[in-house]
């Protein structure tokens, strides 16, 4: 049996520059087994690292049910995907997908995305923190910030029901707020207050707010770090606009979808950055993989980072080339920026949507000058580099706007 016990001061190796050194290591003791076992946050846990191990954990739904730390379920919530049954999983992603999908999920309130910016930051630290509720520690900073959070979105909720009694949203804009207050399922069932107020604040827009704004902010830097490739995929931002129709106005989902080479520097960024490095589950029965069984009650670490970094399948795996998509699909369980299975990011379109329009204008318009390139990175709760990516942003001579 190629398990093997080791306590893991894994936040330790995540602040120092060398991150992979956590897994590199259980590599070098007991080789390639793609499956290791250690004790993660108080649990007995088994870490899967290729394609073939991730693949199957993320898509055994009998086997696995999510199994986030408990400190990560207070402070996402009871209600949200992470604390929930398979039933009632499934039954909320059925009644939310339309709304993130759909084109409502843009009308979001401006007033509940300002509000937020600074507590969704405060929650995001505790998730990957130790679960130390005592002043001064981020774990204790992020229950008071998701306190806060549900209070400010459920004086909206209330407001938006006040509305509706008194007919006032008839014949306005409908944003996801209203659609998850409406949204029935097959019996008439609609969602209950916490439901709702779990969804929006402490999933999607938690779950959305700090992934797609990192993944512009690495795909600005490597784009610049690499003025060959920053040619390349502004050349064909440029040919997009010139053979718009005078008619049109701004960019189109057409266009989008034309946007082949950005679409690789997209898909290199996610890869290269693996925002989530690891995703949890559990085992909910003892589960046999690749020959090891996995005893049930243990948590499962689905670590993405190594797939993606692994030089078996993406060669020179730091290095950020966006041509290396050119003619490869990555086989199953090799690429999964989103996950996979029935957890499936659900944002996952509306994320690669956000940042290839925030890369058109960029490409087109902006240039950034960072004040510290040589700056250290942090990988905890995601990787980026420690002064926030200070920057002097600079209209581009060419500036289309
Ligand atoms: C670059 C951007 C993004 C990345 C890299 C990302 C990554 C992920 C990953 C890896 C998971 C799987 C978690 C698991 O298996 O336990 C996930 C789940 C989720 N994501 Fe995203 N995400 C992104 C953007 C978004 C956006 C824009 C939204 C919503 C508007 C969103 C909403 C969610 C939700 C609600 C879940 C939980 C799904 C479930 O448990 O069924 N994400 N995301």
């Amino acid at each position: 049996m190629a398990f093997h016990w080791q306590y893991v001061v894994f936040s330790r190796s995540f602040q120092i520059p060398h991150p992979d050194s956590f897994m590199n290591s259980f590599i070098t003791r007991f080789g390639r087994t793609g499956i290791y076992k250690v004790l993660m946050f108080g649990n007995p846990s088994a870490i899967v690292t290729t394609p073939e191990t991730c693949k199957r954990v993320l898509t055994d739904d009998d086997g696995f049910k999510p199994g986030w730390p408990i400190s990560t379920v207070e402070l996402i919530g009871m209600k949200s995907f992470v604390g929930i049954s398979h039933g009632e999983h499934k039954r909320l992603r059925r009644l939310t997908a339309s709304p993130v999908n759909g084109h409502e999920a843009f009308s979001e309130s401006p007033r509940i995305m300002e509000t937020l910016e600074r507590e969704y930051t405060a929650l995001n630290y505790g998730v990957r923190a130790m679960a130390i509720n005592l002043p001064g520690f981020a774990y204790h900073r992020a229950l008071k910030a998701r306190k806060s959070l549900v209070a400010i979105l459920q004086s909206i909720v209330d407001e938006r029901r006040n509305q509706s009694k008194l007919g006032e949203k008839l014949g306005k804009k409908k944003d996801m707020m209203d659609q998850l207050l409406s949204v029935e399922d097959e019996n008439g069932k609609k969602l209950k207050d916490g439901e709702i107020i779990n969804i929006i604040l402490l999933m999607y827009l938690n779950a959305g707010h700090e992934s797609s704004g990192h993944t512009m902010m690495w795909a600005t830097i490597f784009l610049q770090e690499h003025p060959e490739f920053l040619e390349k995929a502004k050349a064909e931002q440029e040919w997009i606009v010139k053979k718009r129709p005078p008619t049109q106005k701004g960019l189109n989902l057409k266009e989008i979808r034309e946007m082949e080479y950005l679409n690789k520097v997209i898909d290199e960024t996610l890869r290269v950055i693996t925002f989530s490095l690891t995703v949890f589950r559990e085992a909910q029965k003892d589960v046999n993989i690749n020959g090891y069984t996995i005893p049930k009650g243990w948590k499962v670490l689905v670590w993405f980072r190594s797939v993606h970094l692994d030089p078996e399948i993406y060669p020179n795996p730091k290095e950020f080339n966006p041509s290396r998509w050119d003619n490869f699909t990555p086989k199953a369980g090799s690429f999964l920026p989103f996950g996979g299975g029935s957890s499936l990011c659900p944002g996952n379109d509306l994320a690669k949507l956000e940042i290839a329009i925030f890369l058109h204008h960029f490409l087109l318009n902006y240039r950034v000058e960072r004040l510290n390139p040589k700056c250290l990175l942090m990988y905890l709760p995601h990787s980026r580099p420690k002064d926030n990516c200070l920057a002097r942003l600079r209209k581009s001579s060419s500036s289309s706007m």
